[in-house]
């Protein structure tokens, strides 16, 4: 890979002289929308009507897929699905960025998270405070990893934290639904084994990710209080004294890791193990950004006003990354970030191109904070238009055309106002809804979404515009779990087992309109292209060169 952010320096864009300039372009992401090699009744992007995209991928020389996950996205390895961080980072920087997943990986496998400056800060609370470590407990590799945050435990412990409490959530998102128990049974194992070796390491608090702490883009603060009130105050409905038992009982009254409600660990005399205090060390071990922003605006800002934390312990806190490159948020933290620099939205607002870029709150980040290399501020305010269409906050399964039809309409007045350069747009339905697991409800929501679709493009048509379509990595293509060898669905005791997480497969690129020449294809010749081959594209479409820092483009 090697390639980290390109240098700053000179912005200038010089046209290409094939496509004009000045004309409505068109960029359309299908979030969690694959091109799957397996087209069976559990592919809901395949099931799903959609004449739309059907005609877009018959179109000679037009239709092209990349690839979405692993090292073409800056993860690990090929075995980690993308995501909506790293494939949009992708999508607005044009370069092969190492990501937070792997860049922990570096710092755990040198050691030299044990002697940055962020873990320096926290030390002074080893001796004789409580180091709190707040975490997703999964494997997922989305938002954290299990193998992590052990080796933290682990390290905190031998550099002699006497006492550390786990504030976990639980996941069934990027991972198995009900795989939260396994999780926690193997979480208890290496706390007793810390506990065996003298540190007083238990776990304090948890619940689902989605009920509580994992909140985003404001979608829903009260989550985030649940959260707050669980780890810092040490206040959950649930109270239990054994970790697994509670997953197990919570399970019980919601058979949903994503949403199970919170609890706390308390001792014999019933008080919570784990509050925080004065003087304690808190660390955020997930490494995306999106859902820990607003957890570390709780911990971080005196002047907070979300809602009424009560108390405010004064603790040295820091996250795994810093999250915000604008807000600098959080101030300290383990892992330096990727610096995403000199993307198109930079380009575009240092030559006066303007952009028109709209979501629903669920994705809104995406196509602008992700976008722009995890900035929540403005290149220039004065040329950047961001329309923020609020979600609902329901099960998508139960509404899973979500906010599509109002984004739609945005992005049509967006075009016909001819006051922009590029229009962008993400669509959540095939990703949020596809994480519930919940086949019909996915099947439908892309049935939606291709209506939608074709809206955006008949405007285009009759302005004379160009338009490109892609996805961010893939999730609907299939809903079900599958047999390795013969990859059939996965059944346990007769039932077949929901698949709530992203795939590995690659995602569309599908080009034209009437303003994009008939000689522009897609260049064959392009080398095992990936998602950070697109935005030189996107350059073309607009009518200039796409600049050399950036992957080649894929025409
Ligand atoms: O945060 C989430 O919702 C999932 O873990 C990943 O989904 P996304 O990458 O599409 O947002
Ligand atoms: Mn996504
Ligand atoms: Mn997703």
């Amino acid at each position: 890979m090697g390639k980290g952010g390109a240098e700053p320096g000179d912005f200038a864009l010089t046209e290409s002289g094939v496509v004009p300039t000045k004309k409505p372009v068109l960029v359309c992401v299908l979030d969690g929308w694959g091109v799957n090699p397996i087209t069976d009744e559990w592919n809901a992007v395949h099931c799903a009507e959609t004449p739309t995209y059907d005609a877009l991928t018959k179109v000679e020389g037009r239709f092209t897929t990349v690839a979405a996950h692993g090292p073409a996205v800056g993860l690990p390895t090929w075995d980690d699905m993308g995501n909506s961080e790293v494939g949009h980072n992708a999508l607005g920087s044009g370069q092969l960025i190492a990501q937070g997943a792997r860049l922990v990986d570096g710092a755990l496998a040198d050691k030299s998270i044990f002697t940055e400056e962020g873990w320096n800060y926290i030390k002074p609370a080893f001796a004789s405070n409580t180091v709190h470590l707040i975490a997703l407990l999964s494997s997922g590799g989305v938002h954290s990893r299990f193998d992590q945050i052990e080796g933290i435990m682990r390290g905190a412990a031998k550099d002699g934290a006497k006492k550390i409490r786990m504030h976990v959530l639980l996941d069934g998102r990027d991972v198995p639904d009900g795989s939260s128990i396994q999780y926690m049974t193997d979480l208890e194992k290496v706390l007793s084994e810390l506990r065996a070796a003298g540190c007083d390491a238990q776990v304090a608090s948890g619940g689902g990710r989605m009920h509580m702490t994992m909140d985003r883009y404001e979608a829903d603060w009260a989550m985030v209080k649940r959260g707050w009130d669980a780890h810092a105050l040490g206040e959950a409905p649930h109270k239990f004294k054994d970790p697994v038992e509670a997953v197990k009982s919570l399970r019980e009254i919601k058979p949903n890791d994503q949403y199970l409600e919170a609890f706390v660990i308390v001792d014999d005399s019933g008080s919570p193990v784990g509050a925080i205090n004065d003087g304690d060390a808190v660390a955020l071990l997930n490494f995306r950004a999106d859902r820990m922003v607003e957890i570390s605006k709780a911990f971080e800002y005196e002047d907070f006003k979300e809602f009424d934390r009560k108390r405010w312990p004064k603790t040295l806190f820091v996250g795994i990354m810093q999250y915000d490159g604008d807000l600098k948020l959080p101030a300290k933290y383990l892992v330096p970030p990727p610096s995403i620099v000199k993307t198109i939205g930079e380009y575009m607002a240092k030559n006066g191109l303007k952009t028109f870029a709209c979501s629903e709150t669920q994705k809104f980040g995406h196509v602008t904070f992700f976008w722009n290399g995890n900035r929540s501020g403005y290149f220039d305010e004065a040329l950047e238009t961001y329309l923020e269409i609020p979600s609902d906050n329901v099960p998508f399964n139960e509404a899973p055309l979500m906010k599509a039809a109002e984004i739609t309409a945005a992005g049509v007045e967006a075009l016909k106002s001819a006051k922009y350069d590029q229009v962008r747009v993400n669509f959540a339905n095939p990703d949020m809804v596809g994480h519930t697991g919940n086949m019909e409800a996915t099947t439908e929501a892309c049935t939606f979404v291709d209506q939608c679709l074709k809206k955006l493009l008949d405007t285009v048509e009759e302005l004379g515009g160009v338009f490109l379509v892609t996805a961010d990595h893939g999730n609907a293509d299939d809903m079900v779990q599958r047999n390795k060898k013969d990859k059939k669905p996965v059944t346990i005791d007769g039932v077949i087992q929901a698949l709530t997480s992203h795939t590995l497969a690659p995602v569309p690129v599908m080009i034209g309109g009437p303003g994009l020449p008939a000689s522009v294809k897609f260049n064959t010749a392009v080398e095992k292209p990936g998602l950070s081959n697109v935005t030189g594209t996107i350059m073309n479409l607009m009518g200039y060169n796409s600049p050399s820092c950036w992957e080649p483009s894929l025409i």
